[in-house]
């Protein structure tokens, strides 16, 4: 079974049509979009996850239609965290991962139950940030708060786990901390990650399945290893580059007039 399915999805939105966009992300498993700035990866994270509305085409979460689940359902099945900036709640640490078990609260109780609670402890040990559960989110790093970010979603034990360019604003360090630990996630709790990252290497790297859009259509999709070609640089980035590979990383390497 494949975990997400879309059926022709198209949107306009402005000067800007996602056009047409059928694709199924395999199940258990980690895929990233890639494109170009202004490609349509963000919209397209945002009609999966229902924070937007195709003009036409459907999406289908294993294999049931988005629009037939109740909304508590849906937020038990997948969940998106969007990109970081200027999203800094004053909450401590361990106040906003509670957030996260929302979809499981009976309308009229705000209380943690035993098991909220050890749910939580867990998702904060998984990341790491055990220590700074009481402190405030705003005054956390860059990179402690994408972990906490990326906490909650664990909190809220989804099985699918959207994420747009997570890596954004990250040292390069803590770009592959955090790739790491969703690759942990991925492997020891078999959540299907999907991402939207810039960095084609890193993409090529963590994701068994890959998809590219540009100007709103779907242009390549496939293991990395078929989709990241110089050919895929010059026609889908308009970049004269080559690729070499060190110890199975790959390395793009622009051809730059010195
Ligand atoms: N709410 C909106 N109003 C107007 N235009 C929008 C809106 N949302 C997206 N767009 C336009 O749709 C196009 C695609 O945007 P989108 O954010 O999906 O691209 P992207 O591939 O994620 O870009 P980037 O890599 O730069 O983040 C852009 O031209 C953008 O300006």
């Amino acid at each position: 079974m494949n975990a997400i399915q879309t059926n022709c999805i198209s949107l306009n939105v402005h000067h800007f049509k996602l056009d047409n966009i059928s694709l199924t992300i395999p199940n258990q498993k980690i895929s990233s979009i890639v494109g170009p700035n202004g490609s349509g990866k963000s919209t397209l994270l945002k009609i999966i996850s229902n924070l937007l509305k195709a003009d036409q085409g459907s999406v289908y979460i294993y294999e049931k239609e988005a629009q037939c689940y109740k909304n508590k359902e849906f937020a038990q099945k997948i969940t998106m965290l969007q990109q970081s900036k200027n999203q800094l709640p004053n909450l401590t640490v361990k106040e906003l991962i509670s957030f996260g078990r929302s979809p499981y609260k009976h309308f009229f109780s705000n209380q943690l139950s035993m098991e909220d609670e050890q749910i939580i402890s867990e998702a904060m040990q998984i990341t790491n940030i055990t220590n700074y559960k009481n402190r405030l989110f705003y005054s956390l790093s860059g990179g402690e708060q994408q972990k906490v970010r990326i906490a909650m979603a664990l909190a809220q034990k989804t099985s699918i786990l959207l994420l747009d360019e997570p890596t954004t604003y990250l040292d390069i360090s803590h770009q592959f901390e955090v790739m790491e630990l969703l690759q942990y996630i991925n492997k020891h709790f078999n959540i299907t990650i999907i991402m939207v990252l810039h960095d084609l290497q890193q993409a090529a790297t963590y994701s068994n399945y890959m998809i590219a859009l540009k100007q709103g259509k779907i242009v390549q999709r496939g293991i990395p290893n078929e989709v990241l070609t110089k050919e895929f640089l010059q026609s889908v980035y308009n970049l004269q580059a080559r690729i070499k590979f060190e110890d199975g990383y790959p390395l793009i390497i622009p051809n730059i007039r010195r």
